[in-house]
């Protein structure tokens, strides 16, 4: 049995991953698995509703769930944590506002981690901004190895693959070798020099390169600020998508000469 802990248990992103676990499509038909779920002391209540909706599914693979609110507890033995109990942005914030409320978060369940998971435990930083709260989170749990840590940036690498297989009028399996430099921030860099199109090089198959050098790179820097600006809150059936992609990336072979985005 796989022992998986997820923080903010409660929240949307959450309400979409939690039953993508449960099934089986992220850790394969024949793993059983335990749910370990973190929420917060104002959450506790919303918790035990999910909680009970899982139950109330009968997915053969999940074996046990538990909540609590305190990490020490909940991630007593884990040996994945996905750590997305953070505060999300509102329209007009950038990401790193909301370092002062959210580092704090990550550098307590980084101690925690540190203290009570698996010494190999494989920590997935969802949060935002994630790239900082998961070096936060890193520093706070020197028994772990560094190289466990993941920031999620699969989002923008998902992103980029649909906007050039949209513009090159191809299914988006066809895209590879996509990397997201920098932070998941609207500083990052989508490369789409090295990214390639049915094996071939982006550049010999969109021609178009005021798209390619200008919009492509501003289209996936912003794409998460246009969605709160449209919805109201910001994206969360897609991330959990990312992150069930993130973990199976992590935990099965990558196809021959390609690779995959994982910030740290
Ligand atoms: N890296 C990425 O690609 C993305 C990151 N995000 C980030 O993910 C985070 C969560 O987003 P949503 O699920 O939409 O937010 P949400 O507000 O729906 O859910 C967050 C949950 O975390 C809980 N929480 C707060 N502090 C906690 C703590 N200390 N321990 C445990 N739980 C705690 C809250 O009570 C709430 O239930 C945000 O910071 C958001 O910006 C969102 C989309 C993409
Ligand atoms: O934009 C946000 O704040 C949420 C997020 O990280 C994304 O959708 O990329």
């Amino acid at each position: 049995m796989i022992t998986i802990a997820v923080s903010g248990a409660a929240g949307t992103i959450s309400n979409h991953l939690l039953f993508k676990l449960a099934s089986g499509v992220v850790f394969g038909p024949d793993q059983p698995i335990a749910l370990k779920l973190l929420g917060s002391e104002r959450s506790f209540e919303a918790l035990e509703g999910v909680a009970m909706e899982l139950e109330d599914s009968l997915y053969p693979l999940l074996r046990e769930v538990s909540i609590g609110i305190d990490p020490y507890e909940v991630f007593q033995d884990a040996e994945w944590a996905i750590l997305i109990g953070a505060k999300p942005r509102g329209p007009g914030m950038e990401r790193a506002d909301l370092l002062d409320i959210n580092g704090k978060i990550y550098a307590e369940q980084g101690k925690a981690l540190n203290a009570v998971a698996s010494p190999n435990v494989k920590v997935i930083v969802v949060g935002n901004p994630c790239n900082t709260n998961a070096l936060i989170c890193m520093k706070n749990a020197p028994k772990i190895p560094a190289k466990n840590f993941h920031a999620l940036t699969r989002l923008d690498e998902n992103r980029a693959k649909c906007q050039l297989a949209l513009k090159a009028g191809v299914f988006y399996d066809k895209i590879s070798n996509m990397t997201i430099w920098g932070n998941h921030s609207t500083t990052q860099v989508p490369d789409f020099l090295n990214a390639k199109i049915d094996g071939v090089p982006v550049k010999e198959v969109i021609k178009d390169n005021k798209w390619l050098e200008e919009d492509f790179t501003d289209i996936i820097r912003k794409r998460g600020g246009v969605l709160i600006k449209k919805w109201g809150r910001s994206s969360a059936a897609s991330t959990a998508v990312s992150i069930v992609d993130a973990i199976k990336s992590l935990t099965t072979p990558t196809p021959p000469g390609d690779w995959f985005s994982s910030g740290n």
